[in-house]
């Protein structure tokens, strides 16, 4: 497994479909965000102290009662069996054998449950998106808590797909051909729905849950003139495609407000996090909402091209949250140098995105652990090499 990031991505490159690789690798428009994200980092230097006595180190840390080997989780990624057939069978099998908490999808190649199974005690959290459909919601909140959840992730940013163009000119949406959509599938309330579409008579057009989502709606009408016969209309079983056209109507909405977090609240006693902010403002909102944590993040640059770098976007946040609740930090993270500039700039965790995919798509469970492992050793090397013994140490004198 390469050490040097640029190389693990072109080794996944070289390992993966073309299509596959640019709905991993990709982000909206002319990926102008994606580029800053990892950019952006360079306007952040480090400035290492001498003599400061850092023979014994600890990386641990806890958040939310839970406690992590290094302030590291992996970032809810949808689609898995993209990258390898069993999909996040192998990243919980790595989370395991690391400790590092995982981040379970709504648009996992599996369902929560086997997940938790494979996960044993490792902890987990549940990465929400909002349906359409109550019951839906409840259903998944519910099965959240069943399968021992230690916080639920709500998704704020990606109530829309972006405009993603590299998806779009290769005609290529994966949850149209029915891929990661297994929490669905798996879900009594969604089969309900399913099970009512297919009495209400098959071959209901889908257009009108398409035309929900815009970008969706962009890609099959793509489709449609570039790649006739990729589309949804050409899902072979009437149950599959009664399935996938539930899942497009009823996979988000854009009506949310903050008033919203209240039901929510309401709902469940897990703590909730907020994945996507971004704005001083959105952090002040969420603090005001009594949510138990954020996460700085712009979803790797896949929503909004030309939306600011994340890592420019934590300080602000910092500041605004005060140490009231625990601020993570994810879009851009692709070294542990990374992970100690983000500490420095005052995140208490850091989420591990695209490049636990990359050791996926090349070696399942063993490459999603050497990835995980490279993270922790670089961190744990810079973070003695600049003069600190622990993620408490950190603060933004380390930075010049
Ligand atoms: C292929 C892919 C699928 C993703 N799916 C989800 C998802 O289902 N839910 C979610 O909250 N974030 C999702 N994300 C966003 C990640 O959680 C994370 O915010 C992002 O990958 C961070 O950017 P980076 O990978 O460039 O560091 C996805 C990201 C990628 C690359
Ligand atoms: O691709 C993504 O970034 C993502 O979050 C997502 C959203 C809906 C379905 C599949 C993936």
């Amino acid at each position: 497994m390469p050490t040097e990031p640029s190389e693990l991505a072109s080794a996944a490159q070289r390992a993966m479909s073309k299509e596959a690789w640019a709905y991993v690798d990709g982000g909206a428009g002319q990926q102008r965000t994606v580029a800053a994200n990892t950019s952006a980092f360079d306007h952040y230097r480090l400035v290492p102290r001498m003599l400061a006595n850092v023979e014994s180190r600890d990386l641990r840390t806890t958040l939310f009662g839970v406690d992590m080997p290094a302030p590291l989780m992996l970032a809810p990624v949808g689609v898995l069996e993209l990258a390898h057939p069993r999909a996040e069978h192998e990243v919980a099998a790595a989370a395991r054998a690391t400790g590092i908490p995982m981040m379970i999808s709504t648009q996992a190649s599996v369902p929560m449950e086997d997940v938790a199974r494979d996960l044993g005690d490792t902890p987990r959290l549940y990465q929400l998106y909002w349906s359409r459909d109550e019951s839906i919601v409840e259903s998944f909140v519910r099965r959240a808590e069943a399968i021992g959840s230690d916080a639920l992730v709500v998704t704020l940013d990606t109530h829309m797909l972006g405009w993603r163009t590299r998806d779009l000119d290769l005609g290529y949406l994966p949850f149209a051909r029915g891929l990661g959509i297994a929490q669905y599938t798996s879900d009594p309330a969604f089969r309900e729905l399913v099970a009512q579409r297919l009495t209400a008579g098959s071959g209901t057009d889908v257009r009108p849950g398409l035309r929900e989502i815009p970008s969706a709606l962009a890609a099959v009408a793509s489709m449609a003139r570039h790649h006739p016969g990729k589309a949804v209309d050409n899902l072979r079983s009437g149950h599959a495609r009664a399935a996938v056209e539930t899942f497009l109507d009823v996979f988000s909405r854009s009506d949310l407000i903050w008033d919203d977090l209240d039901r929510l609240r309401e709902m469940t006693d897990l703590p909730i996090v907020l994945k996507g902010l971004q704005a001083p403002e959105d952090a002040r909102r969420a603090l005001e909402h009594g949510v138990d944590g954020i996460i700085v993040s712009n979803h790797g640059g896949r929503q909004v091209d030309g939306a600011i770098a994340s890592i420019d976007a934590l300080p602000s946040i910092v500041d605004e949250i005060d140490g009231r609740i625990p601020v993570l930090f994810d879009s851009g993270i692709r070294s542990g140098a990374d992970i100690l500039k983000a500490l420095a700039l005052g995140a208490d965790a850091v989420l591990l995105g695209r490049p636990y995919v990359y050791g996926l798509a090349l070696a399942g469970a063993a490459g999603v652990q050497a990835v995980i492992e490279h993270m922790i050793a670089e961190l744990d090397l810079s973070l003695g090499l600049v003069g600190c013994r622990s993620v408490g140490e950190t603060g933004r004198e380390l930075l010049g």
